[in-house]
């Protein structure tokens, strides 16, 4: 067995693999090849600058990353290496899964952590929607997805060296792409915001949401929400919606206000630097999570927050 593999289809992705894909090489005493599939040149040696002994570069004309997954376990099989990141996009776990199955490895979706215990590989990642977490120890070869964010990218080193070798992908064509039409997104993309307003069930009225738009603007926050407000009062777009079944979410500055906190909602947004909660409920669960918390009357407590920041 060799060393680490990492890939994704999104490069800053890759580079957020070569952080904890580096550490644990470091560790272990090994190499790390990284995979770049119809990346430039600069972007190859970004990777090899971000840690990676070697680039595998592929190139294919399909624009469909899926159609290159029995390439990619082709290069995986050749370097027969102790452990594959993957990043854990939606595309990211589709290809995952594909080659999990031609290898008949172990696959672990969305882990939290991973490191070595006593030369071992070993994971943490959520279940039950957050409950309860689950460890395990990687045999050789497994394959791990890591989702988006959840490591920083690994500082680049111009410095470093590395070989970057040049292939040339056989694409699957059975499944050919007519087109693609992008979603529009009615709001900024919430999974890059800096600072988010989260709302819920405490709001009493849409019409309220006027006074969550102008903390909102105040502080210059993307505004999000819980499930029951996309989808059950559809006062926001359902992409607005944080959490297990929504999105995960990684601000600078979380602020919800009139959410209760249960773990589905809480599980994408923990990963927040910090929380602050408003709530009427001193008992409700989401003080657990939130670094600092307001117990009382969000029609008190939001209009003071915006008379204070507006002096
Ligand atoms: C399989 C599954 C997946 C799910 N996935 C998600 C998900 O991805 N995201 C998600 O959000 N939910 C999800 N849910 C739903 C989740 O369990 C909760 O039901 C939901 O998050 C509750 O939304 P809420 O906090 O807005 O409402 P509530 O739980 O009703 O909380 C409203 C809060 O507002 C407070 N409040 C009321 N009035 C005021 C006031 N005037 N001032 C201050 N506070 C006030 C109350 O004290 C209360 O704490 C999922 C559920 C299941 C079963």
């Amino acid at each position: 067995m060799n060393g680490i593999f990492v890939y994704s289809e999104d490069i800053a992705v890759t580079k957020q693999l070569l952080n904890i894909g580096r550490s644990l090489a470091d560790v272990l005493q090994v190499n790390v090849t990284a995979l770049a599939l119809n990346e430039t040149e600069t972007d190859t040696a970004g990777l090899i600058a971000c840690g990676a002994e070697k680039v595998i570069a592929l190139s294919g004309s399909n624009p469909w990353v899926e159609s290159y997954a029995e390439s990619i376990a082709e290069c995986i099989a050749k370097e027969n290496p102790l452990l594959v990141l993957i990043g854990g996009t939606m595309r990211g776990k589709d290809v995952a899964a594909r080659i999990a199955a031609w290898h008949s490895h172990g696959l672990v979706n969305s882990a939290m952590s991973i490191e070595v215990v006593e030369r071992k590989l070993e994971t943490k990642r959520m279940l039950y929607g957050g409950l309860a977490v689950c460890k395990e120890e990687l045999s050789e070869g497994c394959i791990v997805t890591i989702d988006p964010r959840t490591y920083e990218e690994a500082a680049a080193d111009p410095l470093r060296n590395g070989d970057v070798v040049a292939c040339t992908a056989q694409s699957n064509d059975a499944v050919l792409v007519g087109g693609v039409c992008p979603i529009v997104r009615e709001r900024a993309d919430l999974a890059n915001a800096e600072k988010i307003i989260c709302v819920g069930r405490g709001l009493s009225s849409q019409s309220d949401m006027k006074l969550v738009e102008d903390l909102a603007e105040k502080i210059g926050a993307e505004i999000g929400c819980s499930r029951s407000i996309a989808e059950d009062y559809h006062w926001l777009p359902t992409e607005s919606y944080i959490g297990l079944s929504g999105q995960k979410v990684k601000p600078q500055l979380y602020l919800s206000i009139g959410i209760s906190g249960q773990v589905q909602h809480i599980v994408g947004a923990r990963d927040a630097r910090v929380i602050v909660a408003i709530d009427k409920n001193e008992k409700a669960p989401i003080f657990s999570a939130a670094d600092y918390g307001i117990v009382g009357d969000l029609y008190e407590i939001v209009p003071k927050l915006i008379e204070k920041l507006g002096k």
